[in-house]
């Protein structure tokens, strides 16, 4: 296959270089717009041999890895091009809805760096290689450290390693999921499946070399060193194994300002898909919650939490699944805003049933700017107004933007006033 020369045109939404021969399009990963190059093509694909005039927007990649491992997308775009371009997957995948939005400014919220990492073991003739996938491939990619992650997960690289390796004689593929907290690493593993005694006591042996907080294989504990918690505005968590966090701190924060600032004037709030409490927790100073999410462990921690926090009001929380039974409009009206963050696949039946409502104020929190914008296509179509949305960056380098949108309904008329107008 002898390579052609191409001129990249623009970045697509995963990252990756696009380019046309005559009227086919073709991908390229780690290619920028406006350059010029030259690639092998294999259908839809090409891969990029050599860069013939590069783009004035092109620098070094700040990780040696960069270019191998699947974990980052674009690293070697300057800021302002890449800030342009993430902010622009939010625009894209607007007008690829036929919504027009007041897209604002993008928000860095790389902040110290990711909190949660999830490492790729794969194993062969006993041996184990640790690492992150490589892009569109089922191969790992062994890393010795990567550049985005906390300060708090240090030491997660080598503590992954070190638990894989009683488990390499199995040969089936395992995830360790770790979150650095201030109690020190909470590891979670998946894929493994039960333990033999042997290997629960050798990865018990590794959970004190390593000083691990917690080890858990699918949510049930191995080891126990410190329980590890986290802040989540005034309140202390107890983390539910593998529970599901904001990617960096920064981020989270940056989100929960633009809720709490969407629902300053709101006394009854509804935090759909509420998750361990990361807007709940903090809405709780002043006003009333009712939480909802379908992991048990998660509210059960928030509820723990809100009952020991001081100056906080009682968080009520529900174990419901919202793609089955989402609030439905009765139920949504008792509230004065409402906040729903779902997971990447989006809530069309939550978001069908809150545009037949009449909540005056609903705040979106997404990442994933497709599912966001066909949800949001929902409520506009219901007559609610979209006042703004905010592109979060929290996930630097990789092709995922964070998203918060704050709707409203003119004329609606909160149950407060409601009842005050009898
Ligand atoms: C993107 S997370 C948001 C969590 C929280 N808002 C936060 O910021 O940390 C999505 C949440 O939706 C929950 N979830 C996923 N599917 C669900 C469903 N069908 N019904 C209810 N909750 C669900 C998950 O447990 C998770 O807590």
């Amino acid at each position: 296959m002898s390579p052609q020369r191409l001129v990249v045109e623009r970045l697509g939404h995963r990252g990756e270089g696009v380019a046309y021969i005559g009227d086919r399009r073709v991908f390229m990963p780690y290619a920028l717009p406006g350059e010029i190059v030259t690639a092998e093509i294999e259908g839809d694909h090409a891969r990029l041999v050599d860069i013939v005039e590069a783009s004035k927007d092109r620098i070094a990649p700040i990780c040696p890895h960069f270019g191998h491992c699947g974990g980052c997308a674009v690293q070697t775009l300057s800021a302002g091009a890449y800030a342009a371009w993430k902010r622009g997957l939010l625009e894209d995948a607007l007008r690829n809805a036929g919504l027009a939005l007041n897209v604002a400014p993008i928000i860095d919220a790389h902040g110290a760096g990711r909190r949660r990492v999830t490492f790729h073991a794969r194993f062969e003739a006993g041996t184990a290689r640790v690492g992150f996938m490589a892009a569109r491939s089922h191969e790992v990619v062994e890393i010795d450290a990567c550049p985005l992650l906390a300060p708090e997960l240090e030491g997660a690289l080598r503590a992954a390693r070190a638990l894989a390796a009683p488990l390499a004689s199995r040969g089936k593929p395992l995830d360790i999921a770790i979150t650095g907290t201030s109690d020190g690493l909470d590891v979670e593993l998946r894929g493994a499946g039960p333990l033999a005694e042997d290997e629960w006591r050798a990865l018990i042996a590794v959970t004190e070399t390593h000083d691990l907080a917690r080890l858990t294989n699918h949510g049930n504990l191995v080891a126990l060193r410190r329980a590890p918690r986290i802040a989540i505005g005034a309140a202390t968590l107890a983390l539910p194994p593998g529970a599901f966090l904001q990617a960096t701190q920064k981020g989270e924060e940056a989100i929960a300002t633009l809720v709490l600032e969407a629902t300053k004037d709101a006394r009854t709030i509804a935090d759909l898909f509420c998750g361990v409490g990361a807007f709940a927790l903090r809405l709780a100073a002043r006003a009333r919650i009712c939480a909802y999410d379908n992991a048990a462990g998660a509210i059960d921690a928030m509820a723990a939490a809100a009952r020991t926090t001081q100056g906080l009001r009682k968080i009520e929380t529900f174990e419901r699944d919202l793609s089955k039974r989402p609030l439905i409009t009765q139920e949504l009206e008792a509230f004065d805003a409402l906040v729903f963050d779902p997971p990447r696949a989006g809530a069309p039946a939550q978001a069908a049933e809150i545009a037949r409502s009449k909540t005056p104020i609903v705040i979106a929190v997404s990442c994933n700017a497709q599912s966001f914008a066909r949800d949001a296509a929902i409520l506009l179509s219901g007559g609610y107004r979209a006042r703004t949305a905010t592109p979060i960056d929290q996930f630097r380098y990789a092709a995922h933007v964070e998203i918060v949108a704050v709707f409203a309904r003119d004329g609606a008329v909160s149950p407060r006033k409601r009842r005050l107008l009898g």
